[in-house]
């Protein structure tokens, strides 16, 4: 049977460990066929690594003709790319979910997604648990919160960030809002943030807490949703970042699996 072709946006951390998944055979029924990344000499490298083509633009990569496109680069990239994609034939799995926090943008996908009868697969990335939360807010209305963990350091270049932050002895809170703020001001931080919140009450209705944490190491999240009848609380701690690019290769694996989560 042919293999389905998979294309990549990024070549960096996330999508490296995509692409050894796909060579240590997690992904036995696709086969990788282009990348696009923004710096081109780095993109080549990573095409020559795992034996698929450079792309130097989207157009490139479209003529691969991608059943699938998996991306881990950036909000803006999800932004300028998402619909060429959907267009183009292919279906888009996507990690920079915060592209999804404005309505107008959500709106459009999901419009050229219905019209290319293709889909865009919002991937679990660092946390999870959208069944339970979709699933309660069918069931009356519901309150949704995400409270993270980061060690201090990891918001140096953000807004968030002061020299003070690196003496503090307690955990210290340097956010309280809705995800939709925090993606504005961290757009590669909290994409887990707007899909919680995709999952339950939209962007401006879901709460969001951020600690700064002193010798903390790694991310954690509290995702909670309160409704009639319903209350979970999850709680999901990873020391990298690399749980969001297995999240990818589920999704994947689930877009071919005869039994479906
Ligand atoms: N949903 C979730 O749970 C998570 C989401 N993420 C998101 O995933 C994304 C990737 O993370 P990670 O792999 O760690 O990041 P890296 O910085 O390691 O890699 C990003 C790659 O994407 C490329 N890139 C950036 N912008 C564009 C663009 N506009 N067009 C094409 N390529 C682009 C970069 O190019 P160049 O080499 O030139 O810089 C780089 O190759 C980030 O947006 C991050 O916020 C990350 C962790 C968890
Ligand atoms: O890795 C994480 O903890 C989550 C992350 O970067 C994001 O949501 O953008």
């Amino acid at each position: 049977m042919r293999k389905l072709k998979l294309a990549l946006i990024g070549c960096g951390y996330l999508n490296e460990i995509v692409a050894k998944a796909l060579k240590d055979g997690y992904l036995p029924e696709y086969e990788l066929v282009a990348v696009l990344g923004r710096d081109y000499a780095r993109t080549r490298e990573f095409a020559d690594r795992n034996g698929c083509k450079a792309c130097a633009d989207i157009a490139e990569l479209l003529a691969m003709k991608p059943d699938y496109t998996a991306e881990a680069a950036s909000v803006k990239a999800v932004q300028d790319y998402g619909e060429a994609i959907l267009n183009g034939g292919s279906n888009f799995v996507v990690l920079s979910i915060g592209a999804f926090a404005e309505r107008e943008f959500y709106e459009r996908m999901k419009d050229t997604a219905a019209q290319s009868k293709r889909r865009a697969y919002i991937a679990s990335g660092a946390v999870g648990g959208f069944d339970v939360l979709r699933t309660a807010a069918l069931m009356s209305p519901v309150t949704a919160s995400i409270g993270a963990q980061k060690a201090p350091a990891s918001l140096k270049n953000t807004p968030l960030f002061t020299p003070e932050l690196m003496d503090i002895t307690a955990p210290c809170e340097v956010f309280s809002g809705t995800t939709k703020e925090a993606i504005a001001i961290l757009p590669t931080k909290v994409n887990v943030a707007i899909a919680t919140a995709l999952a339950s009450v939209g962007p401006e209705n879901t709460a969001m807490n951020i600690k700064a944490v002193p010798g903390f190491k790694g991310d954690e999240y509290k995702i909670a949703i309160q409704g009639e009848e319903v209350r979970a609380e999850l709680n999901i701690y990873s020391r990298t970042s690399a749980i969001a690019a297995w999240s990818v290769i589920a999704v994947l694996q689930n877009a071919v699996a005869p039994i479906v989560f």
